[in-house]
């Protein structure tokens, strides 16, 4: 069965350690690590059937063939090479880290050498499975308009450097419109998706993301459109906000829990 290691025990490592604690899903929790030993705590109260060790990512490396980064961007930097050097596979939720076209480059190379994969699930966005599929003819071009509660983007590098006051905002008011390249470094805990939609598509430099806030939201939304040589699609996404973190959508956590899942299964299904 395979050995699971899960770094960042917040709103998304909490729903997947339960997947795996309740038998949703079929591996082994080996071990959890958070920088707040609290959270590992308060973690470690939820599960009923699996009692993982709480283990340093350079500990944790040696002893699980998977590792489920779902923590920070700046943690990739750290966990993604770290479980490559050791010959793990990699699951990465903080996928904005990748904008950094030296650690994509870098940590691709790494697999390719220790013959491992690093998967990054589609999080908080559908549509995902027809831009890969159209992604083998020319697209023209994709947009995402990412829609939010104000109080979902406070603490954006973007919102503090341009002083923006979230709390004035009274009405819907695009407050970024830009490439996905700067929106994900500006917003690196709302538009992880942007980083994606541009790794599966057309990227960073080429992909248009807006964010909108709207004060009479209670979901967060996605809405992206893609044209190419294929045609067009839209899809759209209104998300129920995780319950313990409203910058994230729950669909985000059951995207890290499906992707385990497929990785765990000899069936494998859409693009
Ligand atoms: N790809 C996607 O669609 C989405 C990605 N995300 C990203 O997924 C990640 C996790 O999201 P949530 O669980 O909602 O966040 P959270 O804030 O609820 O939990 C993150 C946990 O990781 C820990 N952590 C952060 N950096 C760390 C480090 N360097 N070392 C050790 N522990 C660290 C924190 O202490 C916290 O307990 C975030 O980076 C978030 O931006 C969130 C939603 C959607
Ligand atoms: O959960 C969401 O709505 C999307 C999100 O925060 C991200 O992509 O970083």
């Amino acid at each position: 069965m395979l050995k699971i290691g899960v770094f960042g025990c917040g709103a998304i490592g909490t729903e997947l350690c339960k997947a795996i604690d309740s038998g949703h899903i079929d591996v082994e929790l080996y071990a959890v690590y958070d920088r707040h030993e609290q959270a590992t705590i308060d973690l470690k109260e939820q599960l009923r059937n699996v009692d993982p060790k709480v283990l340093e990512i350079v500990e944790m490396v040696k002893h699980v063939d998977l590792v489920v980064e779902c923590a920070s961007q700046q943690a990739v930097y750290e966990v993604v090479p770290t479980a490559l050097h050791a010959k793990c596979d990699v699951m990465s939720i903080s996928v904005g880290a990748f904008a950094d076209q030296n650690l994509l480059k870098t940590t691709t190379d790494l697999a390719k050498e220790y013959d491992c994969k690093i998967y990054l699930p589609s999080g908080a966005i559908a549509g995902l499975d027809g831009l890969k599929s159209a992604s083998a003819k020319t697209i023209y071009s994709v947009t995402l308009t990412t829609e939010k509660h104000p109080r979902s983007l406070a603490g954006a590098p973007y919102v503090i450097q341009n002083n923006i006051d979230l709390d004035a905002i009274t009405g819907k008011t695009v407050i970024f419109d830009g490439m996905a390249s700067e929106a994900v470094k500006a917003f690196p805990a709302n538009v992880n998706v942007a980083a994606s939609l541009s790794i599966a598509g057309i990227g960073f430099d080429r992909t248009k993301v807006r964010i909108v806030a709207n004060p009479a939201l209670s979901r967060n939304i996605h809405e992206i459109t893609v044209e190419g040589e294929f045609g067009m699609f839209t899809s759209r996404v209104e998300n129920v906000p995780a319950p313990t973190n409203p910058k994230t959508s729950y669909l985000a956590a059951l995207s890290a829990i499906s992707t385990l899942k497929k990785i765990a299964s000899p069936l494998q299904v859409g693009t």
